[in-house]
């Protein structure tokens, strides 16, 4: 447990809980100590001199003042700990999660991580600050009720200690019991929170196939699921709880009998075994407490398992040294390999170069792994086997921030943030000018965007850029990718067909962003194709023809025929188009 404490919090925050346990700990002693006084007091009260209970009372008194004290400062520092811990949690997932592969963020992990950090998170905080002063109450004061009962009658002290291990196996038998549903229930809950924020999410394509909330099948399932483990949580919980109430309430009733035969058989005064028996309830009462605490302790611990496993994922290896900054801007690919971890193969040991200041389009039918080649490029993951090189420097030598500065990434689903559009337009580049974040807004005609906003630049895009149109969301990019005026230019160029507007307003930011610059671009406009410097046609994970297109269309391969058969679909669209007109 201590390894997995200092794994998950760190050390720091590990010696910090260390304290607020050696606090709790105290506050238990101290509450432990107290009840022991009530021993000596009630005989004295009870006894032929009750005068000689007023020390025991200045004792008792004193005691329960301590106690005061360090149960103060103990829940003021478990309090306190706790939203260190918070916070520290969230550091550490969101260091760590920043230099993982983009590969470890599918679906499923996504909605975890967000569960984690969100609610796992504030579990574990509870944890801190309510649960640990009651566990060390439910363990310590009964210990130290013990030691003082074997100081009064050492008959009773010891059917006490006998009672103790009975417990302790009752409360691990239902311990075990509760934590493999407690898995099973986590699991299923999970697996729910996914499908809801999928159907949350993808409402427009759900409505559009009459998908309602009854018929969506993968939420339907995990529903049912859910709330089947939550009858089996109950099913195989209750008998667990009530177990260890009885052991419990089986061991209070020994010591209670044992008392009273020792009273009858005179070994005992009356005054001494009521105390007794408050001592008793005292011992039982706490321990019964654990019952409960148990649960939410599991809980934090199945947390801190989860959070323990997010952060042995590896991340994208940073190199030791920095590599000196590359000096020129080609692309170099060498026999890379790749596949996305189940177990097809998406790139076949594939060679590709693009020549610094050339362009070269990536064209092949669908699936055959182009937009995997820039992805590798911007080493979103890292190839299994080859090399790819970005200004000759291997990828894997450069830190993501001297990559990055050198790529500029125009992809087909376009992401905005939640800001406003200077905001985004911005992030190309932090320290640029308000000048020049309208020069690039300007260049990509977002400036007609804006006009027609009431808030002009500073409207607001929504999250994702929900608020713009698709073709508006593009201008917005490509602003973005303007201003980062990177030497390197990475382009999946958009499969739909836009308006007229929009795809001449993007048309002409490309121009301007390409111009000059080491451009691989992923085309599927045959004017692209053609006017690049050089095609490489890519199937099934390797480039099997390459050439400019004059070449290519003379060799009479695979790209001729792609070719053809794109101009005739381009053709098919264009009579379409006259004659809806006609
Ligand atoms: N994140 C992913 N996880 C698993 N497999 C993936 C992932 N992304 C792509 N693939 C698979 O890798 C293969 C290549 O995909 P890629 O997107 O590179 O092809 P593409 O040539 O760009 O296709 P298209 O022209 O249709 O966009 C496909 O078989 C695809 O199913």
């Amino acid at each position: 447990m201590n390894a997995l404490l200092t794994r998950v919090l760190g050390r720091e925050q590990t010696e910090g809980l260390h304290r607020v346990l050696l606090w709790a700990a105290l506050a238990a002693a101290l509450q432990g100590v107290a009840y022991a006084l009530l021993v000596p007091l009630l005989t004295r009260l009870l006894g032929d001199d009750p005068d000689a209970a007023w020390p025991w009372v200045a004792a008792l008194a004193a005691a329960t003042v301590a106690y005061g004290a360090v149960a103060f400062t103990a829940a003021v520092r478990g309090n306190r700990f706790s939203a260190d811990l918070g916070r520290t949690l969230h550091h550490r997932i969101g260091d760590h999660v920043v230099a993982l592969p983009l590969g470890w963020f599918d679906g499923e992990r996504t909605g975890a991580l967000g569960q984690l950090a969100g609610q796992g998170v504030v579990q574990v905080m509870n944890a801190a600050a309510n649960l640990l002063r009651p566990l060390c109450i439910a363990f310590v004061t009964p210990a130290v009720v013990v030691l003082a009962t074997f100081a009064f009658d050492w008959r009773l002290a010891l059917a006490m200690l006998v009672a103790a291990p009975v417990a302790a196996v009752a409360y691990r038998w239902s311990g075990r019991l509760m934590s493999r549903v407690d898995r099973q229930s986590h699991a299923a809950a999970a697996e729910t929170a996914d499908r809801l924020v999928e159907f949350a999410r993808h409402q427009p394509a759900l409505r559009a196939f009459g998908r309602t909330a009854e018929d969506h099948e993968l939420l339907d399932a995990a529903l049912r699921e859910q709330h089947a483990k939550a009858r089996a949580a109950v099913r195989v919980g209750v008998p667990g709880i009530a177990g260890f109430a009885l052991a419990v309430q089986l061991c209070f009733t020994c010591v209670l009998l044992l008392g009273t035969v020792l009273a009858l058989g005179g070994s005992v005064g009356a005054g001494e075994l009521i105390a007794v028996l408050v001592l008793a309830v005292r011992f039982v009462e706490p321990m019964g407490a654990a019952a409960e605490l148990g649960g939410s302790l599991r809980m934090a611990r199945g947390t801190l398992e989860r959070l323990d496993e997010v952060l042995a994922a590896d991340p994208l290896p940073q190199p030791a040294t920095t590599a000196p900054l590359p000096e020129t801007y080609g692309i170099e690919l060498d026999g890379v390999s790749f596949g996305y971890g189940d177990g097809r193969t998406v790139l076949d040991g594939l060679d590709l170069r693009v020549p610094a200041g050339h362009t070269v389009a990536l064209v092949g039918p669908s699936g055959s792994g182009k937009t995997t080649v820039t992805r590798l490029i911007a080493r979103f993951w890292d190839a299994t086997g080859g090399t790819v090189r970005v200004g000759g420097a291997d990828v894997r030598d450069l830190t993501t921030d001297q990559l990055m500065s050198r790529l500029a990434m125009v992809f087909q689903d376009v992401y905005l943030f939640a800001g406003t559009i200077e905001g985004n337009i911005r992030a190309g580049r932090e320290d640029a000018t308000d000048e020049e974040v309208r020069e690039a807004g300007r260049i990509a005609r977002v400036d007609e965007i804006t006009e027609r906003l009431p808030d002009g630049w500073a409207a607001r895009v929504g999250e994702g850029g929900a608020a713009l149109s698709g073709g508006e969301r593009q201008r917005v990019s490509l602003a973005r990718a303007l201003l980062k005026r990177a030497p390197v230019v990475l382009l999946d160029e958009a499969t739909s067909a836009l308006d007229a507007e929009n795809e001449a307003a993007i048309q002409q930011a490309l121009d301007v962003l390409t111009a000059d610059r080491t451009v691989l671009v992923v085309a599927h406009r045959l004017d692209t194709v053609r006017g690049a410097d050089l095609i490489a046609f890519l199937e099934d994970g390797r480039v099997v023809e390459r050439g400019t297109h004059e070449e290519l269309l003379a060799l009479g391969g695979r790209y001729a025929a792609f070719w053809g058969e794109r101009e005739q679909a381009s053709g098919w669209r264009l009579a379409a188009r006259s004659q809806t007109r006609g």
